[in-house]
């Protein structure tokens, strides 16, 4: 979900990035902050030498940085999902075309993705987060609360982060906060979806034989909500433990 700067709000939004040419030719142009043209590369027999125009919510070129995209796409995707909403977002494109740049980017010259970034934004705006295992999933995507006791004895069980993330420019900018009269605790799980097979990739379990080990979908019968089954749902306290995860994964 995401608003308009009318302050309209809609359900679905895309975007398109387009890479940089690094000196070779590009069939595709911008033609202002909504269109792009795409022309067929030259030597190329067309039927009528048209060029195709197309229309997004908002187009970005390879002078935009990962900074102006996550401020201008990702920003009230943040707020709505700690307002307690869902939210997601999908890279699409051909091989090589930076979805992986995208969405992860790299620590050097303030290249950090839209991951990070998000993560940043999260913990920057969340109060009062939890020592670790107060909050117990339930494997639906919801949670149960144990007591102190309990979960004294279950953190001692549970490994000390370890970090081997490198140095990074973090995200400054502030969103809408919650209330300081709530607890929160922070979640990660990492899943593939490939051929229509589910894998839990923070599973240390997971082997070549994948096949076996592919992880159910479920609808919640309560809540109504797609889950998936028995997977792994790893505590974190911080935005460098949460993207070690994602490394590890
Ligand atoms: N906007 C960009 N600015 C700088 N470099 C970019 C940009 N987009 C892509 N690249 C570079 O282009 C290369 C390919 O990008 P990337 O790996 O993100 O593609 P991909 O769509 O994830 O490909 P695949 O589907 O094969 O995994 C990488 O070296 C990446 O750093």
């Amino acid at each position: 979900m995401s608003a308009n700067q009318d302050g309209s709000s809609k359900s679905l939004e895309v975007v398109c990035r387009i890479a940089p040419k690094n000196g070779k030719e590009s069939c595709v142009s911008l033609v202002d902050d909504r269109y792009v043209k795409l022309i067929a590369p030259t030597n190329y027999v067309t039927r009528n030498n048209d060029a195709f125009l197309f229309k997004f919510d908002c187009v970005f070129d390879e002078n935009d940085t990962q900074r102006d995209i996550f401020r201008r796409c990702l920003l009230d995707f943040v707020e709505n999902l700690i307002s307690g909403n869902d939210s997601l977002l999908f890279t699409y494109g051909v091989t090589g075309s930076g979805k992986t740049f995208t969405m992860t980017g790299n620590a050097e010259s303030d290249n950090s993705g839209l991951l990070p970034r998000t993560l940043d934004v999260i913990f920057r705006s969340l109060p009062n987060i939890m020592e670790k295992c107060i909050f117990k999933p339930n494997g639906r995507n919801g949670f149960a609360i144990q007591t102190e006791e309990k979960a004294q004895l279950e953190r001692r069980t549970i490994p000390l982060p370890s970090y081997s993330i490198a140095k990074r420019l973090v995200e400054t900018v502030a969103t809408k906060s919650l209330s300081n009269s709530r607890c929160c605790a922070v979640f990660i799980s990492y899943i593939e979806i490939y051929n229509d097979m589910c894998y839990d990739l923070l599973d240390e379990n997971l082997t070549d034989e994948r096949l076996f080990t592919s992880k159910n979908i479920r609808i919640d019968s309560v809540t109504r909500k797609a889950y998936v089954e028995k997977i792994k749902e790893v505590e974190v306290e911080s935005c460098d433990e949460a993207i070690e995860q994602f490394l590890q994964g």
